[in-house]
């Protein structure tokens, strides 16, 4: 089954058995605290190793008239049913002594409640079946779920990778499902078992006699589970162990029955499934219980957008000159794709959107725009898996292919938009076709990515598009917090706040600070000092956008809402490192320099520098300035530096790159050729190793 399938069928059985997961989990979490609070339950105390089940026996015979049978439960409690001397009925017993014991307190009402519940939904027989029924439900949507772990992973090799959480619901409920994925595969196939067993009233045992005779007074108290005491003379003494149920007349063994398999089955999934007499199982039951209530609550949340149905079909657009192609693992990019097609509509332009699975036989001259995510590790979502495959098919008889590619992803990942770069070659190599629109990308669903794009589109295509930015719900985070500008300097287009950061706080250098302007729900973000002396937090801003201007437009004393975002990927790594940045790059760096660092920084003008010279005192600092005669650039200083590049690496150093993406490239090359004269790893291969770090925007 392709992902797509597995998706389905996960979200069908979601949606069909989610009520009774709900209900099972949340009757499964009081019934895990029960082996805790009923600690008082073990009343027989611990049995002697050695002690003979004769010698209870015999004790058995001098307190009691008679006794019918025996039984062990699974706190280790001694249970008799018999008539006593002065009283019968039920009775606990000392292990050791014999003796009669305080019964055990009886049980609260909640856990029976629950228990009931749990079981059979106060229903009996047919509860007990939809319950089983549910437990079914659990094992396929846990199998299913491993499927498209495997698909987001991107293969085997990638399952244990760590999981970057960029959207609460569903990054927390992919996590949370892979750490607890054997316990609940234990809990739902336990109790798939214990209902079964219950119909099919499996586990009946063999009448196999065995080689094993067991003679009666070899038999150790420790091992007896059960025991039926003959009422009439000819009637046997039936003891049950681990092994098996042995028959005694008079003392003599007559019969062995070996226990079947399935008995042992059903005392291991009992105990798997209820954590009886186990407080560790119980534990673990109790904290899978508490994360199939996520699971089922963050399943909920996404199953709307899963199962709208979205797009047009193959027919609408056979007489469409202009498509807008959607290639979606998890609903995203379908928002970005109907935000568009509402602006085409309101510029009266026709045009159909369509999943790329429904792109079929284009004939004559098409424009397609192309709007995909990449998903797993730099794949194709969902519905453009076959797509590939089938590309020379569907554009066989188009006279013109005009397209231009949008990819969705997230630099989080390191196949950044992967799939949509390798789309974009797929369909450079068909012929007749044409890019009319530069090829660009939008990071972590960023609104203002979009919107530039869709200026190009303007620009390119002739049009007036207006892009409803509402529209796309970006949502303003509900816990912000208020940062006070301490201090706030500016010289020539370089903005520089001091903000006060409470000192107990965890925020490190490398992190970035999400700031929202005031009436916008788009959050902007910025890479993060900590002061290493005032452990203050710096900010540096260029001040040109409508958030950096607002920034700007602030003074000392002044608050501001944003929220921290940590940043692991970009904290400094141990041994010495070179620093490579340029413009409101070097923030980051201000908080990390030492000075067995070395920082190369690239701004615009000299006055700059003033800006930030306290924190270069007695450190290794590099500066080019573009806009001064020099017109250097960053890159142009580290061609100067191959030996202590080479230093720096062979010694186990590490690099560290912050700016824009055009510096990174620059820089890159540079490198790259310092690298292969210095016999040096290539960077990919240093980036994997985490020996260059980049934050680039
Ligand atoms: C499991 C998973 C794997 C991803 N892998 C990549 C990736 O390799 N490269 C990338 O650029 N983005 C990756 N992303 C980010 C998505 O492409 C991004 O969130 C996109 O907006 C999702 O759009 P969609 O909901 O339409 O599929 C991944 C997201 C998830 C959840």
């Amino acid at each position: 089954m392709k992902g797509k399938g597995w998706r389905k069928l996960h979200y069908l059985l979601a949606a069909v058995a989610g009520f009774f997961i709900l209900l099972a989990s949340g009757t499964g979490l009081i019934l895990s605290i029960e082996p805790f609070v009923l600690h008082q339950y073990a009343v027989s105390g611990e049995i002697d190793k050695n002690l003979k089940f004769n010698e209870l026996q015999n004790k058995l015979q001098e307190d009691f008239l008679e006794v019918f049978s025996l039984e062990k439960d699974s706190y280790g409690n001694i249970k008799i049913e018999g008539i006593g001397l002065e009283a019968d009925g039920t009775f606990f017993l000392s292990a050791n002594s014999g003796e009669i014991v305080e019964a055990p307190q009886p049980v609260a009402t909640v856990f029976n409640f629950s228990r009931d519940l749990h079981r059979s939904l106060f229903l009996k027989t047919p509860g007990r079946v939809l319950m089983g029924i549910t437990s079914f439900a659990m094992l396929f949507l846990a199998i299913s779920g491993i499927a498209l772990w495997l698909k987001r992973a991107g293969g085997v090799r990638g399952v244990l990778k760590s999981i970057p959480i960029i959207e609460f619901n569903r990054d927390r409920h992919a996590y949370w499902s892979r750490l607890f994925i054997l316990p609940i595969i234990f809990i739902a196939a336990s109790g798939l078992y214990l209902s079964i067993d219950r119909f099919a009233e499996l586990g009946k045992e063999s009448t196999t006699s065995s080689k094993t005779r067991p003679l009666l007074s070899d038999i150790k108290l420790k091992d007896v589970d059960a025991v039926v005491f003959p009422v009439m003379e000819e009637e046997p003494l039936i003891i049950e162990t681990k092994s098996g149920a042995a028959h005694y007349v008079n003392g003599e063994l007559l019969e062995f029955y070996p226990k079947a398999t399935s008995a042992n089955l059903r005392k291991w999934s009992f105990m798997v499934h209820t954590g009886e007499g186990s407080r560790p199982i119980a534990l673990i039951l109790g904290l899978s219980s508490l994360v199939l209530l996520f699971l089922t609550y963050s399943g909920f949340r996404m199953l709307p957008a899963a199962l709208k149905k979205r797009g047009n079909s193959q027919e609408d657009i056979e007489n469409k000159d202009l498509i807008i192609a959607v290639g979606s693992e998890t609903g995203h990019t379908w928002r970005f794709a109907e935000s568009l097609s509402k602006s085409l509509s309101a510029c009266d332009i026709d045009h159909a959107l369509i999943g790329m699975d429904q792109l079929k036989n284009c004939k004559g001259e098409k424009t397609i725009l192309f709007l995909v995510s990449t998903y797993g590790d730099g794949e194709a979502p969902g519905n453009a898996e076959d797509f590939e495959s089938k590309i020379q098919d569907i554009f066989a008889e188009a006279e013109r292919l005009n397209f231009g590619v949008l990819g969705f992803g997230s630099t989080d990942y390191p196949a950044y938009c992967a799939y949509a770069k390798e789309l974009r070659n797929q369909l450079l190599s068909i012929k007749n076709s044409r890019e009319v629109m530069p090829y660009e990308t939008v990071n972590n669903r960023s609104v203002s990515d979009f919107v530039e794009w869709v200026k190009g589109l303007n620009k390119s295509m002739n049009y007036q598009l207006k892009i409803d930015t509402a529209a796309l719900n970006p949502e303003r985070r509900k816990q912000l917090s208020s940062f006070e500008v301490l201090d706030k300097k500016e010289i020539t287009e370089l903005l520089f706040l001091r903000i006060d950061l409470d000192k107990s706080s965890y925020v490190r250098s490398g992190d970035l600070l999400a700031v929202y302007p005031p009436d916008e729900n788009i959050e902007r973000y910025y890479s993060i000092a900590i002061d290493p002396e005032t452990k203050d937090m710096i900010l540096l801003v260029k001040p040109t956008g409508l958030c950096s201007n607002y920034l700007a437009s602030l003074s000392a004393g002044d608050k501001f809402e944003a929220f921290v975002k940590r940043n692991p990927s970009f904290y400094k790594p141990e041994g010495s490192v070179l620093m490579i940045a340029n413009g409101t790059g070097i923030a980051p760096f201000l908080g990390m320099l030492t000075p067995s660092d070395s920082l190369f920084w690239g701004c615009k003008y000299r006055r700059q520098h003033d800006l930030i010279h306290s924190f270069f005192e007695n450190q290794n600092v590099n500066i080019t300035y573009s806009k001064e005669a020099s017109k250097a650039h960053v890159q142009d200083l580290l061609s100067e530096e191959k030996n202590m590049i080479e230093k720096v690496l062979k010694s186990n150093g590490s690099i560290m790159i912050c700016g824009s993406l055009s510096m990174l490239k620059g820089t890159t090359e540079v490198l790259n050729q310092i690298f292969t004269e210095s016999g040096l790893p290539d960077i990919r291969e240093l980036k994997k190793q985490g020996r260059i770090l980049i934050d680039c925007y």
